[in-house]
């Protein structure tokens, strides 16, 4: 079990990481996600023991990063997102030497080695010099390093960048067959990779921890707001008239989309579900509605609302804005 508390991470006077507390659970795949900058390898070079913290305490199984880097550390593997590779040592070597700084015993190496050449695929390529291979393939040594052993906990800060689709594919499907038995903790800017592959999401934004919970709940909370959308056969004019009426409804913008087609956006109040209402009212006014569905929130749009920067506010403002009649409160 990993817990990060109260950690601070001072650069000069940027501050880098800002009182971030979480904990993770055994035997789950958890995701770091956060845009360019929040950081996110400041964070798992300090919780590897890499960097040191301004403040706070990171625990790996109860042990200190700090005060008992040794133990702690045996417990880790990590992939950094630059592997510190030596490019004139062949694939085998370089792994030979991970092994013997990991402390692997050493009637254990080499069927450990196979083993974790096997899993990310570079068997092929284990006598070649890692300066002569592929940036995905470096990746997969990089990879190899870190699961060397089995530690309880792998941390892979970006582990697809570099590979291609195919590889992609593989290196998820090798991420989730070792959550089996370990706490993987991987970071991507990728929404797709952490949607699929992990179990729990942490979102981070400035060095603060905005959200944390399964990608499920995280789309769900924000859904309970929902949006409902409609489109209506009646002019702008007769839709906002209708609407006037309909209790629960916080906003509106109604747009006209083609020659007598009508289409609005509503927002209820405090998370009401107002479906059946806005039915009703369009039936009793004998003005057809055509459509009537609750706008669906992706991760994608969660993660922009937790982290999005005045200059992303504003270009969305400024294109809605274009594109959009507001009715305004009702
Ligand atoms: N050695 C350093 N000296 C000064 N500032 C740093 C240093 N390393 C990181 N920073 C700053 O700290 C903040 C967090 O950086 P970090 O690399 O942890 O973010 P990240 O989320 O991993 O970003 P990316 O996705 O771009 O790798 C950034 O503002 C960055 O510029």
């Amino acid at each position: 079990m990993i817990e990060v508390k109260n950690l601070v991470k001072k650069y000069g006077n940027h501050t880098a990481i800002n009182r971030l507390s979480f904990r993770m659970e055994k035997g789950k795949i958890y995701g770091f996600l956060g845009p360019n900058g929040a950081g996110k390898s400041t964070t798992m070079n300090i919780m590897t023991g890499y960097l040191g913290a301004t403040e706070g305490q990171v625990l790996i199984n109860g042990h200190d990063i700090l005060k008992e880097p040794e133990e702690a550390k045996k417990h880790i593997g990590y992939l950094p997102e630059l592997p510190p590779l030596y490019m004139d040592m062949t694939v085998s070597e370089y792994l030979e030497f991970a092994a013997e700084l990991k402390g692997v015993p050493k009637e254990k190496r080499k069927s450990s080695i196979e083993e974790v050449m096997k899993l990310t695929k570079i068997l092929e390529v284990k006598r070649r010099l890692i300066k002569n291979l592929s940036k995905g393939y470096r990746q997969r040594v990089g990879l190899a390093q870190a699961i060397l052993g089995f530690p309880d906990i792998i941390i892979l800060d970006e582990p697809t960048v570099g590979l291609d689709p195919k590889q992609i594919i593989e290196i998820r499907e090798l991420i989730r067959s070792l959550a089996k038995k370990h706490t993987v903790i991987l970071s991507s800017h990728i929404l797709a990779e952490v949607r699929e592959v992990c179990d729990y999401i942490l979102i981070i934004s400035k060095g603060k921890l905005v959200a944390s919970d399964t990608p499920d709940n995280l789309e769900h909370r924000m859904n309970s707001s929902e949006a409902v959308e409609i489109e209506t056969k009646a002019e702008a004019s007769r839709v906002r008239e209708v609407l006037k009426d309909i209790q629960d409804i916080k906003e509106s913008s109604v747009k006209k989309q083609t020659d007598g087609i009508t289409y609005a956006r509503l927002l209820p109040r405090d998370g009401k579900d107002i479906r059946e209402n806005v039915f009703l009212a369009f039936a009793e006014q004998k003005v057809p509605l055509l459509t009537l569905k609750t706008e669906h929130v992706s991760l994608e749009t969660v993660f922009m609302e937790l982290t999005q920067n005045e200059n992303i506010t504003k270009l969305q403002e400024m294109e809605e804005r274009e594109e959009t009649e507001y009715a305004g409160d009702l």
